[in-house]
């Protein structure tokens, strides 16, 4: 027997409950894939340290550099990170193996007394103040509070989803905007007073999936992970990601981004399917937001574009993403992505 490929491999994460979760959920697929026992590897990250908010810290990747550390010391032999969570820039010693089927990738609203938005700002009396520290979630409640002739007050938090949900349990904040896939995940998702919809508040990009990284080096076990990958979810965090990085944003900045795939109406109109030597092909539309925090401008646009349906090869949604950034650049993104001062 090898012993490289049948002693266990080393899933390193974080340790927080919804690091846990979603590091379960993919050791057993692995488990399941590969046959081999994966063990859980307990890593701090200098974003679980911080007391600090993280739009104060800066940098992206707070949660991401010591579990990059650790695979490239060879102490792991794979992450999982949140996709929301990684830098734009692939560094080449790592490889993203799989990017898995993603989950709902909406923010939800936790209110108290099951309100939703709409109820939340109807009190003139009183002006509801809902807690996230994420500019690109106080640039679209604000924005879409002004729409209503309304006001919310948005009031900067951190900590974990439990922490962030108990300021509104407590009474200390009316509401509590958080990612609908991590509530999912951590079982709290029946919480969630209402799931607001992309025309309103679109997520962040690749917001809602995962990301299984390994060394580069270690061609094997990144051929086996890819099994876990999920071509469409790859191809719209793709498009998604690469708006973000044609913005020249980090994951700080108040920028939305969602990518739909959808079989496209070319084929849907040939009955049967695509003949022999004709591609299938997916439709992708890509929805892209910028704003000012205080949701005063929002520099909202869409574009299609056409992808083969299972791509290897992602430059299809990479382009989409930069030609959509580039007319959002046009139309005065910079400015607004500037003016953030947090
Ligand atoms: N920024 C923190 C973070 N990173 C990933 C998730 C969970 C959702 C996901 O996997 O996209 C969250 C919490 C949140 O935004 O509510």
């Amino acid at each position: 027997m090898n012993d490289s490929t049948t002693r266990a491999l080393r899933l390193g994460t974080r340790r927080s409950k919804l690091a846990m979760a979603q590091s379960g959920q993919i050791a057993e697929a692995v488990r399941e894939l590969t046959g081999r026992p994966v063990e859980l590897v307990e890593i701090t990250t200098y974003g679980d340290t911080s007391r600090e908010h993280l739009a104060q810290i800066g940098g992206s990747g707070v949660f991401v550099s010591a579990l990059r550390d650790a695979l490239l010391a060879g102490d792991i032999d794979f992450a999982v990170h949140s996709l929301k969570d990684l830098p734009t820039t692939q560094p080449e010693s790592l490889a993203l193996a799989a990017i898995p089927v993603r989950e709902d990738p909406r923010d939800a609203l936790i209110a108290r007394d099951g309100l939703t938005f709409e109820q939340l700002t109807a009190d003139e009396d009183r002006v509801a103040r809902i807690g996230t520290g994420s500019p690109r979630r106080m640039a679209q409640l604000n924005a879409w509070a002004r729409s209503l002739g309304r006001r919310v007050e948005t009031v900067p938090i951190r900590g974990n989803i439990d922490t962030r949900i108990g300021f509104v349990e407590k009474g200390e904040l009316d509401a509590v905007v958080l990612a609908a896939a991590g509530l999912t995940r951590i079982g709290r998702i029946d919480e969630a007073t209402q799931l607001l919809s992309p025309d309103v508040v679109l997520p962040a990009p690749g917001q809602g999936a995962l990301a299984i990284e390994c060394a580069a080096v270690n061609v094997d076990l990144v051929a086996q992970l890819a099994e876990l990958d999920d071509p469409d979810t790859r191809a719209a965090v793709t498009a998604e990601r690469s708006l973000l990085a044609a913005l020249e944003a980090g994951c700080s900045a108040p920028v939305g981004a969602l990518a739909d795939l959808s079989p496209s109406s070319r084929l849907r109109s040939s009955r049967g399917g695509p003949k022999a030597g004709e591609q299938a092909v997916t439709e992708l539309h890509l929805r892209g937001v910028v704003g000012t925090t205080d949701g005063g401008t929002l520099v909202h646009l869409s574009t299609t574009g056409h992808v083969p349906a299972s791509p290897d090869d992602v430059s299809a949604p990479l382009k989409l993403g930069r030609e959509l950034a580039a007319e959002m650049l046009a139309k005065g993104a910079a400015g607004l992505m500037g003016e953030r001062a947090l």
